[in-house]
């Protein structure tokens, strides 16, 4: 039975991922962990929730702390902590400010659950995931990211839609960064176990199109409802339940690469991942031609921004948490 603490519990992600993953059977205890000064609002959403439990007949434990020594006896926290963009923002645009938030929360986790599993949703996730990595000192597979998890649902949704087919009979996956660069896996994408290649309404697919519509989903949603919430929420909740229930899946989460996928390496970004209790670890790959140069240029661009960052706290003192 398992603890799963949520730091940024009081957020919008945070707080619906709560009572999705209040539902995943062998979860025993969610922890609503939240800063300073927000104990009245963890009090009510703990109170909220616990209603929810009881109306659902769910026997999950609800809790909530500001004290780092409540994330003891975590077996996976998730952090979900800072800024969302405005409408007009790009995600990158949020990295130092949030690597602040993450840093400061990692250093904690490092002090208080060295024996966690370590599952960053912040953005820029992929930035955030490295510098999680950093600051708490955990093994590489025991922290990663949500990554481009949501971007392949998304693009998942578009395609069962184009060929009217029951989402649960497209398998895709995108990989890269969370963000404009990421890259489709067309070469990966089957349809009731077909490559798609092979089905003769594939070279009518809007490829472009799709791929625009996945790239902007996170804008739209925020320009026209403020956040996106139960994508992410039930996106959290699915690779919570895999490592819980340590179902091996293979799903695409940001994780440190080192020669999984040909020659790159030493980055956080989103690749094909085994997910187990014991963490995420990246599946070796080979990729065509066109997608190992848009995947390059990918982890390029988030390494880069990566160390800038890196470089940037280590030229400040004091963390903001
Ligand atoms: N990786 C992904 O696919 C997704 C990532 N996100 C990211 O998750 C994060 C949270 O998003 P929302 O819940 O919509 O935002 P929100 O504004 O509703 O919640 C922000 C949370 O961060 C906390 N926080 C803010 N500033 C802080 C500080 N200085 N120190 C400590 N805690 C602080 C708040 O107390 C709150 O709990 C954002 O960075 C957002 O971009 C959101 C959706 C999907
Ligand atoms: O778009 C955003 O900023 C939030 C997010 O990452 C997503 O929903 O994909």
């Amino acid at each position: 039975m398992v603890k799963v603490t949520i730091i940024g519990a009081t957020g919008q992600v945070g707080s619906y991922a709560a009572h999705a993953i209040s539902q995943i059977p062998h979860v025993k205890e969610v922890s609503l962990f939240g800063r300073d000064g927000n104990q009245l609002y963890l009090e009510g959403l703990s109170r909220d929730l616990r209603d929810s439990f009881a109306a659902r007949g769910t026997n999950t434990r609800i809790s909530w702390s500001c004290d780092e020594k409540d994330l003891r006896g975590s077996e996976i926290i998730i952090l979900a902590s800072g800024a969302p963009r405005k409408p007009d923002q790009n995600r990158l645009d949020l990295a130092v400010d949030n690597a602040r938030i993450v840093a400061g929360y990692a250093e904690k986790i490092g002090r208080n659950a060295s024996e966690t599993l370590l599952f960053v949703v912040s953005n820029p996730v992929d930035v955030m995931t490295g510098v999680a990595l950093r600051y708490s000192n955990l093994p590489p597979h025991r922290v990663f990211g949500l990554g481009t998890h949501l971007d392949s649902m998304r693009l998942k949704s578009c395609i069962a839609e184009f060929f009217n087919v029951h989402v649960s009979e497209v398998h895709t996956r995108i990989i890269g960064e969370h963000g404009d660069s990421m890259v489709p896996l067309w070469s990966a994408t089957t349809i009731g176990g077909i490559q798609i290649n092979n089905l003769p309404a594939f070279s009518h697919i809007p490829k472009d199109e799709m791929m625009e519509r996945v790239k902007t989903s996170g804008s739209l949603i925020i320009r026209n409802k403020g956040s996106t919430v139960y994508g992410p929420g039930d996106a959290i909740a699915t690779i919570i339940r895999t490592i819980v229930e340590d179902e091996h899946r293979i799903l695409t989460v940001s994780a440190f690469i080192q020669k999984e996928v040909h020659d790159i390496g030493s980055v956080c970004i989103g690749v094909p991942a085994r997910i187990t209790r014991g963490g995420a670890f990246p599946v070796p790959i080979k990729l065509s031609d066109d997608e190992l140069e848009a995947f390059r240029l990918s982890t390029e661009q988030i390494r880069e921004i990566t160390h800038l960052v890196f470089e940037q706290l280590e030229s400040e003192e004091i963390l903001s948490v």
